[in-house]
């Protein structure tokens, strides 16, 4: 099933969802209404038009996945409009003479890739996950995973962009920016989490087309904190996905190969695979079912049928297009980097694990971005956490309950996680992907966050690409603290009632990063 719009309209106002349905303080965003620009001077029309009437504006996609509120504008409604780029996507320039190409910001990843793919390139890095728009993913620092050449973010391998950005009466109220690395302001436009301006066209670099040799090993986790770096030097585009309460990392052995080599395969991820409603309904159901009775046994049975299903079928790596036969598969870079083969299935009774309209998965994600030489060490402390008591780690990462207010099972441990990733090794929130307290103190994590915020306010002094939403995340400010905040990630627990008192949740110290405040379930009153 092809997902639904994020952004519906109706006679009175334009509500604006994000892919799962709900954002993360479960509130929705509305705006009066919508605009839906084809072409650079349609997006300059819709820029200046909000700058002259003194309207808020936010810049939306058809995909909307990024999961805090950036893309929500003040809810005054009557003084608020959404520019979505859902049609702002028709251009796509390759310079083969120069290997870079140029789209629209509304272009998808899809649709970029399989371009430059045809006319001969490929687009080094890119997100897993391909139902995302150029300009979106820029603006949040989306990546994929190499730490060779200009490493696996996006942005870094963005040599150009032009933006749409508020501008005086004489200058017709808006006016369009192009930048390139010799600009003070690029840097600052690339990543400008939609509060700068409307990013309308984006230049990246492309290289000559490649394939892909990718081999998983799943082993044990001993001594992942001595493999990774020299894993990430030896592969270019190495990961490694690690499962704490099963002792298992698997590690992706991932070089790309000359164009000659033999191998056509597909790699459709197992968790973005256009799979029948049934699968994540029913595992979505065992999920429930294990949290409503309290069953860690029941959620460590799932983690290792998860584990045992991902190795059986090399996480959706398919040789063929269809199946997987064995290690290594090679296939064309544009369809082993990227996937989301739910995004396109016309059928009714297949969709998105966590498309709103079925009772599938609910889920939020962390995540930190350490340094490496951090990284070591945080391995050691969640290993620290692990041994105290393994089962406490199944799924106990990102499960979300489908109603406000309900504690999780073992919910302490990831928020002590969470806590020490970001305030004990002072990692960085990825924009798109975190919850509100990942964003505390942010301002003081990157050294040029004041060269940020002068560029906003040269290039948007009326704030009109700003909502409290966005400041609120921007400059990490302390949320107020309301009753079962910490069980949403709206705020770290001080007392009892942030958690769910009612349900035996009490606000509790961590048990290795002792700093941490976490809601922990327990049948006697601890002191607050
Ligand atoms: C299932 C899933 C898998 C994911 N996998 C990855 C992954 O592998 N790697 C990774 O790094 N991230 C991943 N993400 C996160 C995702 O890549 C980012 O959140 C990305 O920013 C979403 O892009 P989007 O086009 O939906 O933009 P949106 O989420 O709609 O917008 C993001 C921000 O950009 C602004 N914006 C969008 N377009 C423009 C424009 N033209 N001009 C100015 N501002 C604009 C919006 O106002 C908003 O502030 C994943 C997310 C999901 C839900
Ligand atoms: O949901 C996601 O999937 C990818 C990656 O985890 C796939 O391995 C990613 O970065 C997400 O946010």
């Amino acid at each position: 099933r092809i997902p639904e719009s994020p952004l519906q309209c109706n006679q009175t106002l334009c509500t604006l969802y994000n892919t799962y349905g709900r954002w993360g303080d479960r509130k929705d965003c509305y705006a009066l209404n919508a605009t839906y620009p084809t072409t650079e001077e349609e997006l300059r029309a819709a820029v200046s038009f909000a700058v002259k009437h003194n309207l808020k504006a936010k810049v939306v996609t058809r995909f909307s996945h990024s999961m805090p509120k950036l893309a929500c504008p003040d809810q005054a409604v009557q003084s608020s409009f959404f520019i979505s780029t859902e049609h702002y996507n028709l251009q796509i320039q390759i310079d083969t003479a120069n290997a870079v190409v140029t789209v629209d910001a509304g272009v998808s990843l899809r649709q970029l890739i399989d371009a430059v793919e045809v006319a001969g390139f490929s687009l080094v890095v890119s997100p897993y996950w391909e139902g995302i728009t150029i300009g979106g993913l820029i603006s949040t620092g989306a990546h994929g995973s190499s730490w060779w050449g200009k490493g696996g973010s996006v942005h870094d391998h963005v040599v150009g962009l032009s933006i749409v950005v508020p501008a005086s009466k004489s200058e017709g109220y808006a006016k369009i920016l192009r930048l390139d690395e010799q600009n003070p302001l690029f840097n600052a436009a690339k990543v400008s989490l939609g509060v700068l301006g409307a990013i309308s066209k984006v230049t990246l670099r492309v290289e000559p087309r490649f394939k892909r040799s990718i081999t998983y090993n799943f082993t044990t986790d001993v001594g992942l904190e001595d493999l990774y770096a020299d894993h990430a030097k030896k592969y270019e585009f190495a990961d490694i996905t690690w499962y704490p309460s099963q002792h298992t990392a698997i590690y992706r052995y991932d070089s790309r190969v000359p164009l000659n080599t033999s191998g056509n395969a597909v790699f459709d991820f197992i968790g973005f695979q256009d799979n029948p409603t049934l699968i994540p309904e029913s595992v979505r159901a065992s999920e429930t079912l294990f949290e409503r009775t309290r069953s860690t046994h029941g959620k460590c049975l799932t983690a290792a049928a998860t584990l045992a299903y991902r190795k059986l079928t090399a996480n959706g790596l398919k040789n063929d297009g269809m199946f997987f036969s064995g290690y290594p598969v090679i296939g064309y870079q544009g369809k082993m980097q990227a996937s989301g083969s739910c995004l396109n299935s016309p059928l009714l009774h297949t969709s998105c694990p966590w498309d709103p309209r079925i009772k599938g998965l609910f889920f939020f994600e962390t995540t930190p971005i350490l340094p490496a030489s951090l990284f070591r060490d945080f391995v050691l402390d969640v290993k620290k956490l692990r041994d105290l008591n393994p089962k406490s780690f199944c799924g106990a990462d990102n499960y979300k309950a489908n109603e406000a207010l309900t504690p999780r099972l073992n919910q302490d441990i990831w928020e002590e996680l969470e806590q020490m990733a970001f305030f004990k090794y002072g990692a960085k929130p990825h924009w798109g992907k975190n919850r509100n307290i990942a964003f505390l103190g942010v301002d003081k994590k990157f050294p040029n966050y004041n060269k940020f915020i002068e560029a906003k306010q040269q290039l948007d002094p009326q704030n009109v690409f700003s909502s409290n939403w966005s400041d609120e995340i921007l400059f990490g400010k302390e949320l107020e603290k309301s009753d079962g905040c910490a069980l949403e990630g709206l705020c770290i627990c001080s007392e009892h009632r942030h958690c769910s008192p009612q349900n035996n949740y009490y606000c509790s110290q961590g048990l290795v990063y002792k700093d941490a405040w976490v809601c922990r379930y327990s049948t006697t009153v601890p002191p607050s």
